[in-house]
């Protein structure tokens, strides 16, 4: 009998304190290939700090956070190659334009000759006409679908999201759905906080519902 493979993400009992603060207590759940996981709840519930703990950017202060089994470490080549992550704006590089930030990430990534992708990406996120343009001369919507794209010019088997859906307009964020619901079907594990009820119900399998701590 073959052995079932492990969950793409397991999260066991996550807790995670801002000085004496608790902030996330408890917290567990697991994702698999192919499904998306929501987290929601209002604003200061925890959601990014979720995310954080989980792409290493914040330590729990208990708790176990397994990627294909293996403890998730930042520093891990595997983690730095199969984990996509969009969690606040990026710090975009002021003299690239923003088709030469996604041919030097998927560079960055292994892929020698990205230009189709980077053109293809560029088109799918309505980006191509800006295509030559600085960071600092885009709109912040335009920006947004920049940091989007960065998450789709490298690898990923796990992608991590905090609120996509910000900043984008009506059509942005009908994008974003189907997008997301085809990267599920390429197998990608999706976990992402959001505000937008919408979003959630188009793409997540499950929702994790967060509240404040008193
Ligand atoms: N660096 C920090 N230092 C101290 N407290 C923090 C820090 N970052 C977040 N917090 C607090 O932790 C709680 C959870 O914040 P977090 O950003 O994770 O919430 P969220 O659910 O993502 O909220 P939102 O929906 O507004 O994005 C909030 O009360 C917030 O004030």
């Amino acid at each position: 009998m073959s052995k079932k493979a492990a969950p793409r993400l397991a999260v066991t009992d996550l807790q995670h304190k801002y000085g004496d603060r608790p902030v996330i207590e408890g917290l567990t759940f697991t994702l698999r290939a192919g499904q998306a996981i929501a987290l929601v709840g209002p604003n200061g519930a925890g959601k990014t700090t979720v995310l954080k703990c989980i792409v290493g950017a914040a330590e729990p202060a208990a708790g176990k956070i397994l990627l294909d089994g293996q403890p998730i470490d930042e520093r891990a080549e595997a983690v730095r190659r199969d984990v996509a992550t969009l969690l606040d704006d990026l710090d975009f590089f002021p003299d690239l334009t923003a088709a030469e930030h996604l041919d030097l990430l998927a560079r960055a990534h292994g892929n020698s000759s990205p230009e189709d992708l980077v053109d293809t990406t560029l088109h799918d996120i309505g980006l191509l006409p800006a295509a030559d343009q600085l960071p600092g001369s885009l709109s912040s919507g335009q920006r947004r679908r920049l940091a989007l794209a960065t998450a789709l010019v490298r690898p990923r088997k796990l992608m991590v999201l905090d609120e996509p859906e910000a900043r984008l307009d009506t059509g942005g964020v009908q994008w974003l759905s189907d997008r997301l619901v085809e990267e599920k079907k390429a197998g990608t594990a999706i976990l992402f906080a959001s505000h937008d009820p919408a979003l959630v119900e188009t793409v997540a399998d499950s929702v994790v519902t967060l509240t404040p701590l008193p």
